[in-house]
């Protein structure tokens, strides 16, 4: 009779993480500013949404896709921005103020997704005008957060709205893609699609994200604070 195999240690070892002082006081003054995000006002068409002048981080992206559990997660409130599991749950433009000491120093659109099958033809090709206009338009933008289903990957809507933007970006607009939902995919399913969707977004920034499992949270609340802050270090407000 044989016995079965030893196990044999594994020669290397993953080092222990090293906490790093600098970048959590970061993600800790990031998440703080997004904490003071608060409803400002809501609007069914481009025509409608007041001009603001703060710079404004838009989410933007399919149906479904995670872009109201975003906005929540990182401003860590439940709702304020309406997430459902039913698509095409958020019909208008909903506005978001940021700002601590009570000042606004951003807002954070919410727009309805695209791409949701059951909308009348009509309306999509409305809706995706007014959103063209907006991407095109919107003097205060100042960075897009585009959100993907990875189990989706990047769709042909998703690319024609990277097509829209890619003039802006071109001259200083910031962009960043969110592939949410991340806790459904396996370490090596996240790693494939990270790197197939960096391809795609043309050298753009990407990072894999859940809600449900706090991941890169940290990471796009810092970024979207430098978008707004470009100046000025996280740690030395
Ligand atoms: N497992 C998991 N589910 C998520 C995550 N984020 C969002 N969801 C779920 O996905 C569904 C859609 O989320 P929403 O945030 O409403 O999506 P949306 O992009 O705002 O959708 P529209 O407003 O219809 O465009 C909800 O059932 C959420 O609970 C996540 O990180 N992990
Ligand atoms: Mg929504």
């Amino acid at each position: 009779m044989t016995s079965p195999p030893r196990k044999l240690a594994p020669v290397f070892s993953r080092p222990p993480a090293v906490a790093d002082p600098a970048k959590a006081e970061r993600a800790r003054v990031a998440m703080g500013w997004l904490h003071t995000a608060h409803f400002l006002t809501s609007a069914p068409q481009l025509e409608h949404l007041p001009t603001l002048d703060l710079p404004e981080i838009a989410f933007v992206g399919r149906s479904n896709a995670g872009k109201s559990t975003a906005i929540n997660t990182l401003t860590q409130q439940t709702r304020l921005a309406f997430a459902s599991k039913t698509p095409g749950r958020t019909q208008h433009i909903n506005l978001f103020g940021v700002g601590k000491q009570k000042v606004d120093d951003a807002v954070l659109a919410d727009l309805p997704g695209y791409g949701y099958a059951a909308v009348p033809k009509e309306a999509k090709l409305r809706w995706q005008r007014v959103m063209g206009n907006y991407l095109m338009t919107r003097e205060t933008l100042r960075g897009v957060v585009l959100m993907c289903d990875p189990r989706h990957g990047m769709t042909e809507l998703d690319e024609i709205l990277l097509d829209v933007i890619r003039p802006r970006v071109a001259e200083g607009l910031k962009f960043l893609v969110l592939l949410t939902k991340s806790d459904k995919l396996t370490r090596s399913e996240g790693a494939k699609v990270l790197s197939i969707t960096r391809l795609q977004a043309g050298g753009g920034e990407v990072k894999l994200f859940s809600a449900l499992k706090k991941q890169g949270v940290d990471e796009a609340a810092e970024l979207l604070w430098r978008w707004v802050h470009p100046e000025t270090q996280p740690a030395s407000e």
